[in-house]
């Protein structure tokens, strides 16, 4: 059999810190190619991936695990072509960055079930970034982090600089129970890892062998069965793209409306805002209820200088996340004809 290409997923929930931990890679490694899964329509995190010069294929509009499971079978059948021909630089290994909702099973079902696609590329490794700062109490309410937690190889602990040492242990603890096989290092991890095989792995086949959890306390509040559409999550998301710009102080008010709107169904916020006298966008980074954090840039990524924001919530009907954003739009339009 021929030499097969190792597929890396680099999973995690939403905002935990995968996209920070990919970038610290780029930097050292030129031999990736780099597969990043967004939810929404459109893209931010291939923005704000290093520009190595290593290829970079941004899969929107949902899921890997499950709504675009046939983009990531093409993706990957491009990929090794453009290789093979000598289109793009002959990579060692493929980084796939999925969603924060991603199942790692289902991200990996293609590479199985797919005759073409398993004789040249087999999973190598789950590597899962979990935010110490959000701990348990993320755990309990997103059943998708549980997943990825059990689904995990090596755990990747995020935001150990936001806890005290008697918190990160305590936590690092409550990870052993719901997967005692994993590893747990500190992000950002040495780019070495994306080297490691897990026999577990290879030995069934590239299945999943997921680690049953000895305590119960850490089940998901959310237990409904999960359908195989984009609603397995309850996680929504919507998006912006506005031509115009406002200024900081309005979008800061923009953002705290938001924030107002949507409540406890917030889960994560990530654009570029246009901001009034300023050369480059805002990036706005919002992970759950902490402070969005606001991050002037010096230049538009792509030269585009719309506004373009990302907006996820978990919430039981589908439509409410749009709801949001057109309630939200029209603030925005009222703010633009007040002249601020
Ligand atoms: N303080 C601190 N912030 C971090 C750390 N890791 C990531 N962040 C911040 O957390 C925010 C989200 O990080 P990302 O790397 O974009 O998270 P992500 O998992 O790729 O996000 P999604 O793709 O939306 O799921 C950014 O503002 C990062 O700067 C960390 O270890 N410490």
């Amino acid at each position: 059999m021929m030499d097969r290409i190792p597929v890396v997923v680099l999973t995690g929930f939403l905002g935990s810190g995968k996209t920070t931990q990919l970038n610290a890679w780029l930097q050292q490694r030129q031999d990736l190619a780099v597969l990043i899964n967004e939810m929404g329509d459109i893209g931010i995190d291939q923005h704000l991936t290093a520009q190595s010069g290593v290829p970079v294929t941004l899969l929107a509009g949902g899921c890997v695990c499950c709504v675009v499971q046939g983009s990531l079978s093409s993706t990957l059948r491009n990929l090794f072509m453009a290789r093979k021909n000598g289109d793009i630089p002959a990579f060692t290994r493929i980084v796939l960055e999925t969603t924060g909702a991603a199942e790692p099973s289902g991200v990996l079902a293609p590479l199985e079930q797919d005759a073409w696609l398993k004789k040249r590329f087999y999973c190598q490794s789950v590597l899962t970034v979990v935010n110490v700062a959000a701990g348990v109490d993320s755990i309990q309410r997103h059943p998708e982090c549980l997943e990825q937690i059990q689904a995990a190889d090596v755990l990747l602990l995020s935001r150990t600089d936001q806890v005290d040492g008697a918190r990160l242990v305590g936590f690092q603890q409550q990870l052993v129970a719901l997967n005692r096989e994993a590893d747990q290092v500190s992000t950002p991890a040495a780019a070495e890892l994306l080297e490691r095989q897990f026999e577990r792995r290879c030995r069934i086949t590239g299945r999943l062998s997921i680690v049953a959890p000895e305590s119960s306390s850490f089940a998901p509040r959310v237990s409904e069965p999960l359908p195989t559409s984009s609603s397995r999550h309850q996680l929504y998301s919507a998006a912006l793209i506005w031509a115009h710009g406002l200024s900081w102080v309005h979008w800061q008010a923009a953002l705290q409306q938001l924030a107002g709107q949507c409540g406890d169904a917030l889960v994560r916020v990530k654009g570029l805002l246009r901001v009034e006298g300023l050369d480059g966008p805002l990036l706005v980074q919002w992970v759950g209820t902490a402070e969005p954090e606001l991050t002037p840039m010096n230049q538009w990524p792509d030269g585009d200088t719309q506004t373009r924001l990302v907006l996820i919530v978990r919430h039981d009907d589908p439509d409410f996340v749009h709801q949001q954003m057109a309630h939200w739009q029209s603030l925005l339009t009222q703010l633009l004809a007040s002249g601020h």
